[in-house]
């Protein structure tokens, strides 16, 4: 398997997107706007309709050559055949992950504003650092605040694609590029956009060469 990450890396919200069809919709729309990078982010307990919308956006991301990535659930992700997992500091191990899902497996690992954790995600296993939130989230609006400099602290030490999280917009996204982040992931400035094909085309002419082949 040959994996660029680069470029946009859209996140799916159940809140902002709960119906299956209007969720199918939007992926396909943010795929035809260039997004190599999909990943499913439901925290609903509802293990059916996980696992149908993750099997549906797995077949829709292979039709467009792009990645799937399953938030939280390295189960789910094995299940579905999925590219790979990302896990938050409270989720499960890297190890773990790396067992169940194999070498080829993209595993994402949440470091907030932490160089330390950003550290010892590299030498566990990490395939890349995700850091953030840079700016105020409606998503999530309670994460911890990063800020620029651990991008610039990050890139210059840990030799891994950077993401960037948090409230990123097509107004502030050249920010975080600038300092260094590889890929933006974006869920509110993506999915609440109405013309998101459009949104998606416009946050990946910002890099150049974005692709994900599997
Ligand atoms: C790309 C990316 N970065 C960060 C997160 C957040 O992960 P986590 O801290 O586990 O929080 P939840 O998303 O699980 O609420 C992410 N999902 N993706
Ligand atoms: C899921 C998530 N994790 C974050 C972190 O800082 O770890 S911020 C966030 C929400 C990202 O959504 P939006 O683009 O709408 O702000
Ligand atoms: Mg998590």
């Amino acid at each position: 398997m040959t994996t660029q990450l680069h470029g946009l890396y859209g996140i799916t919200d159940s809140q902002l997107l709960p119906d299956t069809n209007a969720l199918i919709s939007a992926v396909e729309a943010a795929l035809k706007g260039g997004m190599r990078i999909l990943q499913y982010r439901d925290k609903s307990q509802n293990k059916i309709k996980r696992f149908n919308q993750a099997s549906q956006l797995k077949a829709l991301c292979q039709q467009y050559n792009a990645c799937l990535i399953i938030n939280d659930d390295i189960h789910l992700a094995a299940e579905v055949k999925a590219d790979g997992v990302h896990l938050g500091q409270q989720d499960q191990a890297i190890t773990q992950a790396r067992e169940v899902l194999g070498k080829n497996a993209i595993i994402g690992v949440t470091c907030h504003d932490s160089y330390p954790l950003a550290e010892a995600a590299y030498q566990q296993g990490a395939d890349y650092i995700a850091l953030g939130r840079f700016f105020p989230s409606a998503t999530k609006p309670n994460a911890p605040p990063a800020s620029l400099c651990i991008i610039q602290q990050v890139s210059a030490n840990i030799p891994l694609p950077i993401v960037a999280i948090g409230g990123i917009t097509l107004d502030n996204a050249s920010m975080v590029i600038n300092a260094g982040a590889h890929l933006m992931a974006v869920i509110h400035g993506l999915f609440a956009s109405d013309n998101i094909q459009g949104t998606a085309q416009q946050f990946t002419q910002l890099f150049s060469g974005a692709s994900c082949i599997s």
